[in-house]
């Protein structure tokens, strides 16, 4: 039995395309940064959190296959996280950072099962083109970017700003499908990594 800890409406979806078959039990946890963290460490520990709050919310009905899955989603900007926008000023912030230049977008995924916590992190590149004024204002007035982290979604109207990717293009939606069924296979059986951890994440 699988729960995905997310109120992500995308995580759901990919879950879903992905064949999987789970329920939805989203976790509040707070999301502000510790001291000294870096954003790879962030996001998983995030991930994990949400995860750990649903699992001990079933603490008393643990069953052998019961597995909690739990994500996170940052971009990353010159070492400077951004979250979902606090409104649209905020938004509008975000977005001149990011138009013209690359930056990196990191979800953390953390399992857990009766074998133990399972966490990994994946890392995409993603190139912003430069944002026309009047695209930005349309953009801004459309609410797209509200619930998102970096004020974009790469699946709607803000994919005319992005010429190209490096990595997993679900990872920036939110879910990276192929890392997360490795960590749910990892939490099912207690194996280990089927993939080297991402050579990337060593400079963030
Ligand atoms: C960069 C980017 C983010 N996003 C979304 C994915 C996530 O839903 C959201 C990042 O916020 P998160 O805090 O990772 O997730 P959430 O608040 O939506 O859900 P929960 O905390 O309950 O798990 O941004 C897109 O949909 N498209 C994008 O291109």
């Amino acid at each position: 039995m699988l729960i995905l800890a997310s109120s992500s409406p995308r995580r759901s979806q990919l879950l879903q395309l992905a064949g999987l078959d789970f329920t939805v039990e989203a976790a509040d946890i707070d999301e502000r940064t510790q001291p000294g963290e870096t954003p790879a460490t962030y996001v998983q520990r995030l991930a994990l959190e949400k995860a750990q709050a649903i699992w001990d919310l079933r603490r008393q009905d643990i069953s052998e296959d019961l597995i909690v899955l739990g994500a996170d989603t940052t971009v990353v900007c010159d070492g400077t996280i951004l979250g979902k926008p606090a409104n649209v000023a905020d938004a509008r912030r975000m977005l001149e950072m990011l138009a013209g230049r690359t930056h990196q977008v990191l979800t953390g995924i953390a399992a857990v099962s009766i074998r133990g916590l399972f966490s990994n992190v994946e890392i995409t590149q993603v190139f912003f083109d430069l944002i026309d004024e009047e695209e930005m204002v349309h953009y801004l007035a459309s609410g797209e970017a509200m619930d998102k982290a970096g004020a974009y979604g790469i699946q709607g109207y803000a994919a005319r700003w992005i010429p190209r990717i490096e990595g997993c293009f679900f990872n920036v939606m939110g879910l990276p499908i192929s890392r997360t069924l490795e960590l749910l296979a990892k939490a099912r059986e207690g194996r280990s990594e089927a993939r080297p951890p991402e050579s990337r994440l060593a400079a963030l």
